[in-house]
């Protein structure tokens, strides 16, 4: 059987420590850390990403403050919220949550934010620095990752690492990070021809396509790591819905390790972005 990374025990571990590093903030500070979290538009999912995010925040000790924009709000609107945020001392992070409605540029949104508070780590500053390997504010999805898998890795180098999507928030960065630690890392894509036999060879599969069951069993070696990082909604027969990853993790006896959806790396991605907006609060003290 494969070992099944309990991702929500290592959030809670991570949450813990946070809550510590917010305590003793506090005690220097008088001032606990503060995150932004902007909404625009109601897509149901970011409703409940956003709920989440902000009644985890608070079990850590960090004030957040959500802000809601209507689905036809002015881009110059949201850029101006933005230009407060960034102006504001009392804000530490700013998470704008994607996707963002059709007609806003999010690239141009993106761009706005004060790289220290970017603690989703998307703006150019911070992918930048990622790709450079110097310092800078980590993606929380491909940082859970990274964490999700030094539990069971010690030693990167020599290892084939797979990732199956090349997206900004998981596929490239998580590239990126799997380069540093010295893994030889291949990205594949919708165009990939021969999918199977790439993922095959991997060590490490990390799975960021949204395509529910596309890792079959004959697509993984024995042995192999596999962290899947999809959230796929789907409605079943009997017309109940049900979230599952993208991979066909009762296929995947033979791995040495998977981690399940729910359960694996969302709670760590949240986990993450808690950490960032401490680490993004303790840098501004020197600043
Ligand atoms: N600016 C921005 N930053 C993000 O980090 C960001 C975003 N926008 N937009 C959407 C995606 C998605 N995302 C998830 C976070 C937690 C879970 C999570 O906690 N999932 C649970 C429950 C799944 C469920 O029941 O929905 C689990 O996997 O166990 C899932 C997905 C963050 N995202």
């Amino acid at each position: 059987m494969a070992q099944v990374i309990d991702g929500r025990a290592m959030a809670r571990a991570l949450s813990d420590e946070t809550a510590a590093r917010v305590a003793a903030l506090v005690d220097r500070t008088g001032q606990p850390p503060a995150l932004a979290v902007v909404l625009v538009g109601d897509d149901p999912a970011s409703h409940v990403y956003v709920r989440r995010k902000i009644s985890e925040s608070r079990r850590v000790g960090i004030t957040s403050i959500e802000h809601r924009l209507p689905v036809d709000c002015p881009q110059t609107e949201l850029l101006a919220l933005i230009d407060a945020l960034n102006a504001d001392a009392g804000v530490h992070g700013i998470l704008i949550q994607l996707p963002l409605p059709a007609g806003i540029d999010a690239a141009l949104v993106l761009d706005r934010i004060d790289p220290a508070k970017d603690v989703d780590g998307f703006h150019p500053v911070n992918v930048g620095r990622l790709s450079t390997g110097t310092g800078g504010l980590v993606p929380c999805t491909p940082l859970g990752i990274m964490k999700l898998l030094d539990s069971v890795i010690e030693d990167y180098r020599g290892l084939n690492a797979v990732v199956i999507g090349k997206s900004n928030i998981v596929g490239k960065p998580v590239a990126m990070l799997l380069l540093e630690r010295e893994a030889t890392v291949t990205v594949t894509h919708i165009e990939t021809l021969n999918l199977p036999d790439i993922a095959r060879k991997a060590d490490i599969i990390v799975a960021a396509a949204g395509a529910p069951n596309l890792v079959r069993g004959y697509w993984v070696r024995p042995g192999a790591i596999v962290i899947d990082v999809g959230i796929n909604r789907i409605t079943r027969d009997d017309g109940s819905t049900q979230i599952v990853g993208d991979c066909a993790t009762h296929e995947l006896d033979h791995a040495k390790a998977v981690t399940p959806v729910p359960g694996g790396v969302g709670p760590m991605t949240i986990a993450c972005l808690l950490s960032n907006t401490v680490l993004a609060a303790e840098k501004s003290e020197d600043a």
